[in-house]
């Protein structure tokens, strides 16, 4: 089964979304003290540069990884920038975890560091320490920076156009 088989529904995240939902995990991280952010790049850059604000971390670091190719996930991870300490007291911050396979590797990297995505889906959920929101397994996040404004043909026009 290709990867894009596995996934049967979309969940669509606007800006508005992922900022409120960004907001509310960095709330329960108020009280604790980081060292700094590694973003898991490129998905974690925005949600890391958030939580950065929240958070008023000024030290941002990333490591530089790729899984998918749109929807296709390859066979291995590329890591294309790694890291030079284990992540002891830093938090590592990446936009969702599918398959667990990118958080096993950056986890790999980074053992002692807080794991937070912003979702998680059931089969990689256990490997990160924080997430927001659970999302079905079958189902595609579409994030604000894949997606744009398009205009929505009314349904009666699109019925119409049906019995022509
Ligand atoms: O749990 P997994 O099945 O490994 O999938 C999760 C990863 O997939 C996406 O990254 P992607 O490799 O698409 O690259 P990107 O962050 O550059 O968009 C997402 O940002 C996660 O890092
Ligand atoms: N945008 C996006 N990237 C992914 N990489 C793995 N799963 C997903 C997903 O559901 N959405
Ligand atoms: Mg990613």
């Amino acid at each position: 089964m290709s990867n894009s088989d596995r996934y049967q529904h979309y969940f669509t995240v606007s800006w508005d979304r992922l900022h409120r939902d960004v907001r509310e995990l960095c709330d329960s991280l108020l009280n604790r003290r980081f060292e700094g952010i590694v973003a898991v790049a490129r998905g974690g850059l925005i949600p890391a540069g958030l939580i950065a604000r929240e958070l008023d971390i000024r030290l941002v670091d990333t490591v530089c990884v790729k899984s998918y190719d749109k929807m296709e996930q390859g066979e291995g991870i590329d890591v294309l920038k790694g890291i030079d300490h284990d992540g002891d007291g830093w938090l590592l911050v990446d936009d969702l975890v599918d398959t667990g396979k990118t958080a096993r590797a950056v986890r790999e990297m980074l053992p002692k560091a807080h794991f937070l995505t912003i979702y998680a889906k059931p089969e990689g959920r256990e490997l990160v320490d924080q997430y927001h929101s659970e999302v079905a397994q079958d189902t595609w996040i579409q994030f604000p920076w894949d997606t744009g404004f398009a205009y929505v043909e009314p349904l009666a026009d699109r019925r119409r156009r049906g019995q022509d």
